[in-house]
């Protein structure tokens, strides 16, 4: 057997006309709100070094000895929160993302062009996205990982595992790959416009909180630029919205593990404000192009409660990006560039 893999039956021109397949990736979910779904889940997503950059067998250990025995169980509820049915909201919202979007670049008259969906961890899996765009005779693919803010746990992972498939392969394709869209004018002004229509409805709060998902501090000593990118993308829209900056804060959310992580905290942040007088808020998470876990339940659900129990009165959660027209318009203008 070959060391590489190819397509065997080339029909000698059929497959060197140039089409762009575009891989468009999400982080992933399990593939149902269980724990043994959340195990199998769990177990792929924190083997990652990229995700988990402690000493190998120490934190193999810690992973198979207490996190895989504790985590799935108590992760599988709060998956089964948010659960529709439709399954993870993550991955169906990819798929409409990856379907409207497709319709799209056909409607701008990129008729060479198709779109296919996959997930970083879990399914579909990158390595059968890329499969399919092969079979269909692709031989330029746009990798399109949907995180705007580069980080390496998210897009150079994702590059990773494009890598890993691709190394396989005979024939290489022309390869090209997003690492992320930051300060993306059409991105800023989708942000822009989901608060500006948030504040038309319901006035500016007393602090409008930009929640990131965070990162172990060591990352950003160690070079990882997203700390940076996400403050410029809060710099931008409120510059965009003409806000007081003093009635803005960038937090981070979703921490694991007892390392200290990229600060302020959004839980610490929201818990406090009540006790300075700040008992109205609005909050956007940006760094999420898609409704998930982390908002939908930690957001929604536990930050919520964490300010109300402190004191607060008015909270409210302006939705990520998901299926927005000018979100789907912000995707293609990123995408542009790279189809050809
Ligand atoms: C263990 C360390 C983690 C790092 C570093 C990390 C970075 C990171 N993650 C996202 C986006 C998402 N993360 C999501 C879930 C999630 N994240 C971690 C851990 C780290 N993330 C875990 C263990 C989980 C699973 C849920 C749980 O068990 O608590 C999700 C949601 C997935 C879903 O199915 O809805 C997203 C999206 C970014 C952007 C990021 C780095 C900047
Ligand atoms: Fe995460
Ligand atoms: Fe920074």
């Amino acid at each position: 057997m070959s060391r590489f893999s190819g397509i065997t039956d080339n029909p000698h021109e059929g497959r060197f006309h140039q089409k762009t397949g575009i891989l468009l990736t999400n982080l992933g979910s399990p593939d149902a709100a269980t724990a043994k779904a959340l195990r199998i889940y769990l177990r792929e997503f924190l083997s990652d070094r990229r995700i988990v950059e402690i000493p190998r067998l120490l934190w193999m250990m810690i992973l198979h000895g207490i996190i895989l025995r504790t985590r799935p169980k108590r992760s599988a509820k709060l998956y089964e929160s948010v659960w529709t049915k439709d399954g993870s909201p993550l991955t169906h919202m990819t798929r409409v993302q990856s379907d409207k979007l497709s319709a799209f670049l056909k409607e701008k008259g990129y008729e060479n062009t198709e779109v296919v969906m996959a997930m970083r961890y879990g399914n579909p899996s990158i390595e059968a996205g890329l499969e399919e765009l092969r079979e269909k005779g692709f031989t330029r693919i746009v990798v399109f990982p949907l995180y705007p803010q580069y980080s390496s746990p998210t897009i150079g992972s994702t590059f990773d595992a494009v890598a890993k498939v691709l190394c396989k392969w005979r024939w290489v394709p022309e390869l090209h790959f997003i690492n992320g869209y930051h300060k993306n004018e059409s991105y800023i002004n989708s942000l822009a416009n989901s608060v500006s229509e948030d504040l038309e409805a319901n006035g500016m709060p007393q602090k409008l909180v930009f929640s990131y998902h965070g990162m172990p501090k060591l990352f950003l000593k160690n070079g990882d630029p997203y700390h940076c990118l996400c403050l410029q993308t809060t710099r931008l829209v409120v510059e965009k919205l003409g806000l007081d900056k003093e009635r803005v804060v960038s937090t981070f959310q979703s921490r694991f593990g007892k390392a200290e992580w990229l600060k302020p905290y959004t839980d610490e942040t929201l818990k406090s404000y009540p006790g300075r007088g700040i008992k109205d808020i609005a909050i956007i998470s940006p760094a999420f192009s898609a409704d998930c876990l982390e908002t939908l339940e930690e957001i929604e659900v536990e930050n919520r409660e964490i300010f109300k129990h402190a004191g607060g009165e008015k909270y409210r959660y302006i939705p990520a990006l998901n299926d927005r027209d000018d979100h789907i318009e912000a995707l293609f203008d990123v995408l542009k560039p790279n189809l050809g």
